[in-house]
């Protein structure tokens, strides 16, 4: 039988063999006398997915709209595949961010467009990263496929419902074939059946797609199916940082308070 410092030295070699996709390094950003981060730190490596739990009001915004450059930080790294965005120009920003995809609170789809005219509106902005592209319904059903919604494509999006929205805006933002996901509650405001349909999603692109994910979420449901590690971010500092059951099974009552 394998000895427990033998697993531990394993997973860690196995985890300083992954790529970094994302790296934050001692961020900082206060306003005023509020000092939202402290020096939160993250590395998200290729291929996994990456929970982080905050209280309402603990920087989780801020620190999403700091690493996609929304934000200037008062002082750390943020490095997206190596690259520092804290000190790219414009050009190589845009370019970096096809790279990285959103699911945002209400990434709403635009209503006066099919859910096909949906799709091809982020090919058509970033035509660069594909070349000329003439015809996109091949990635358009692709990407549909891929959440299970293919005999959308010439609905409105006001035929769909809430999950379909969110599944179709999912879509949206695979067609691009992003490397990096960030999903900002993507389980907010649906039922829990819908919610459930959305998470196994995300297990599934994530192994259709390889991509590395950065899940903001409350939905201890969420965070349980879908992370490989979780950071419990805290007084703007990384207060906790592990698996889903390691930190499920924390004494410590800041920690406990999120599993109620
Ligand atoms: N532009 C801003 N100017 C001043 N204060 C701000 C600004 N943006 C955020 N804050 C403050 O930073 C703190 C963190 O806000 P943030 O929106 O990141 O919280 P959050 O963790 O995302 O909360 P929620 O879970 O409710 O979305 C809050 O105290 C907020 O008032």
């Amino acid at each position: 039988m394998m000895n427990l410092n033998q697993n531990i030295l394993e997973k860690t070699e196995k985890v300083a063999s992954k790529k970094l996709m994302l790296e934050i390094k001692d961020l900082k950003k206060s306003f005023g006398n509020n000092y939202v981060l402290n020096g939160f730190n993250l590395e998200l490596y290729e291929g996994e997915n990456l929970v982080i739990m905050g209280k309402s009001g603990s920087g989780k915004s801020v620190m999403i709209k700091c690493l996609v450059g929304l934000m200037e930080p008062d002082s750390g790294s943020i490095k997206v595949m190596g690259k520092d965005i804290t000190i790219l120009n414009r050009m190589d920003l845009d370019e970096l961010r096809t790279e990285i995809g959103f699911l945002f609170q209400g990434s709403a789809l635009y209503d006066s467009m099919t859910v096909k005219e949906n799709l091809e509106f982020p090919l058509r902005r970033h035509k660069h990263k594909f070349g000329h592209i003439t015809d996109t319904t091949q990635l358009v059903i692709e990407a549909l496929q891929s959440v299970g919604l293919a005999d959308t494509i010439d609905l409105m999006p006001a035929e769909l419902s809430g999950g379909m929205q969110r599944r179709v805006a999912l879509a949206r933002t695979l067609i691009l074939k992003p490397r990096i996901i960030l999903y900002d509650e993507p389980t907010s405001g649906l039922d829990p059946i819908t919610a459930k349909e959305i998470i196994e999603l995300m297990r599934h692109i994530q192994g259709q797609y390889k991509t590395s994910s950065l899940i903001i979420t409350h939905d201890v449901d969420c965070a349980r199916v879908v992370s490989e590690r979780m950071i419990l971010l805290i007084d703007g500092v990384n207060y906790a940082e592990g698996t889903f059951a390691e930190l499920k099974a924390s004494k410590d009552e800041k920690i406990k308070a999120f599993f109620k």
